[in-house]
C-alpha cells in the first residue's frame, strides 16, 4: 500500500544553474516562520563544500551538507542515508520533526535523477512527497546558459516556478528575451522576479497536488500547453514514420547540446479504459523514459466516478490518486508531457494502437523490427 500524502511532509527541490543565487535564497528562506522546523540538504560539488558557511544557521531548523559528489550523479543513496539519519537523531534528541525538507541541487545538476530517487527511494517515498521544483535563472546569463547547457534547460523545465534572479543588473529589453526563453522551455511555470533572494517562503510551497487537490487544474496547468489529440480514425503511420517522431529532428532548437525541450498536453475526450491507459504507458515509458522528463495527468477512467491524478518522473510513475469528481468535470482526460525531443505526435499514435480495431501486434512489432529497443 503506498502511504497517504496527507500523512507525508513535504519536500521543495531548489534547483538553478552555477551562480543563479540559490545560497543567497536559502540565506533569506530559513529564517521565516515558515521554515520553522524545515531540513536543509545542500549538496556542494567539489572537495571543499563551502555553501554551508553561507547558509546562516537559524535556531530552528537543520542544515545538512552532503558534499561527496553530485546529488543527481553519484550519491543518491545518501541522499535517503542523510535525510534517515538526520530525522533519526532528532528523533532520538526528542526535538520537534521536521515539517519540511528543502534539497538544493548543484548548479550543475540534472534535476529529474533527484526526483526519481524521492518517488523511487523505498525510505524517501514513504515520508516524503515532492511539494514542488523551484529553479532559479539569473537574468544577466540566463539565455546564455539555456543555450549552453543542457542540465540548465532541464532544471527550468521540470520546475513548478521559476525565479528570475539580478533583475537589478538588465535591462526591459532582456528581461522579457528571457521570459519568452523560459516560456517556451516551460510554459506553465509561473515566473517570478526576486531580488538578493528576498521572497515569502509561502510562495515557493504549497505547489504539490495533495495541497492542491481542490485546485488540480492549476496543478496541471494543462492550458498553457499546445494541445494535441489522439488521431483515431487517420490513416496509421508506418513502422518508419513512427520510428523518426521518436528520432528528434524537429522541433525548436534551443541547445548546442542537442536538447529540444518539447512540451505539450495531450487530451483524449473519451473516458480511457484502465487496460488501454496502462499499455499505453507502459509502451511509451519503456521507449521513451529517458525522454520523458516529467508527466502530469488527470484522467477519466472509464466506469470510474472519481479521476486520478497521475505524476511521473522518466519512466517512473506515482500511483495514481484519486480526485474530487470536480477536478475532471467535463470527463476530458489532459496528459501533460515535459519532454526533451519527443515528438507529440508519437505520443497520439502510440495512444492510437491501443484503440479497439488497431492491429496493435503488427505495428508493434514491424516497430521493434526497426532497431528501436523497448
Ligand atoms: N545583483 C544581484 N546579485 C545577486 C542577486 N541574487 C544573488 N546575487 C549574487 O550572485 C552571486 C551568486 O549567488 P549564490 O547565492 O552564491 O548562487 P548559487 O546559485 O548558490 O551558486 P552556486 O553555489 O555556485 O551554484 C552572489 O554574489 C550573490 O550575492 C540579485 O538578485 N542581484
Amino acid at each position: 500500500m503506498s502511504p497517504d500524502t496527507h500523512d507525508l511532509i513535504p519536500v521543495t527541490v531548489l534547483t538553478g544553474f552555477l551562480g543563479s543565487g540559490k545560497t543567497t535564497l536559502l540565506n533569506q528562506l530559513v529564517h521565516q516562520p515558515a521554515m520553522k522546523d524545515a531540513l536543509v540538504v545542500i549538496n556542494e560539488f567539489g572537495d571543499i563544500g563551502l555553501d554551508h558557511r553561507l547558509v546562516a544557521e537559524g535556531d530552528e531548523h537543520s542544515v545538512v551538507e552532503m558534499s561527496s559528489g553530485c546529488l543527481c550523479c553519484t550519491i543518491r543513496g545518501d541522499l535517503s542515508r542523510t535525510v534517515q539519519k538526520t530525522f533519526d537523531a532528532i528523533e532520538r534528541a526528542g526535538g520537534e520533526p521536521f515539517s519540511r525538507v528543502i534539497i538544493e541541487t548543484t548548479g550543475l545538476a540534472d534535476p529529474s535523477p533527484i526526483l526519481h530517487t524521492l518517488m523511487t527511494d523505498y525510505w524517501l517515498a514513504h515520508r516524503l512527497y515532492l511539494d514542488g521544483v523551484i529553479c532559479l535563472v539569473d537574468a544577466a546569463s540566463g539565455v546564455s546558459t539555456l543555450n549552453a547547457h543542457r542540465e540548465s534547460q532541464r532544471q527550468a523545465a521540470v520546475a513548478d516556478r521559476l525565479l528570475i534572479t539580478k533583475a537589478d543588473l538588465v535591462d526591459e529589453a532582456r528581461l522579457s528575451r528571457l521570459a519568452g526563453h523560459l516560456a517556451r522551455i516551460n510554459p506553465a511555470a509561473e515566473q517570478v522576479q526576486v531580488s538578493h533572494g528576498e521572497i515569502a517562503a509561502e510562495r515557493l510551497t504549497g505547489e504539490g497536488l495533495s495541497v492542491q487537490r481542490q485546485r488540480a487544474d492549476h496543478w496541471l496547468s494543462a492550458a498553457s500547453y499546445a494541445q494535441v489529440s489522439p488521431t483515431v480514425g487517420m490513416t496509421p503511420p508506418s513502422a518508419g514514420s513512427l520510428v523518426s517522431m521518436l528520432t528528434p529532428q524537429s522541433g525548436p532548437v534551443l541547445s548546442r547540446h542537442g536538447e529540444q525541450i518539447r512540451s505539450f498536453c495531450f487530451t483524449v475526450e473519451e473516458p480511457i479504459a484502465p487496460d488501454v491507459l496502462e499499455d499505453w504507458l507502459d509502451l511509451l515509458m519503456s521507449l521513451l523514459g529517458e525522454k520523458i522528463l516529467r508527466v502530469k495527468a488527470i484522467v477519466k477512467i472509464a466506469g470510474r466516478e472519481q479521476p486520478l491524478a497521475l505524476h511521473g518522473v522518466q519512466h517512473i510513475f506515482h500511483p495514481p490518486e484519486p480526485l474530487p469528481v470536480e477536478a475532471c468535470s467535463d470527463g476530458i482526460s489532459r496528459f501533460v508531457f515535459i519532454t526533451n525531443g519527443v515528438a507529440p505526435e508519437a505520443v497520439a499514435q502510440l495512444f492510437d494502437y491501443f484503440q479497439p480495431g488497431r492491429a496493435a501486434e503488427n505495428h508493434l512489432s514491424s516497430f521493434n523490427a526497426q532497431g528501436v529497443s523497448r
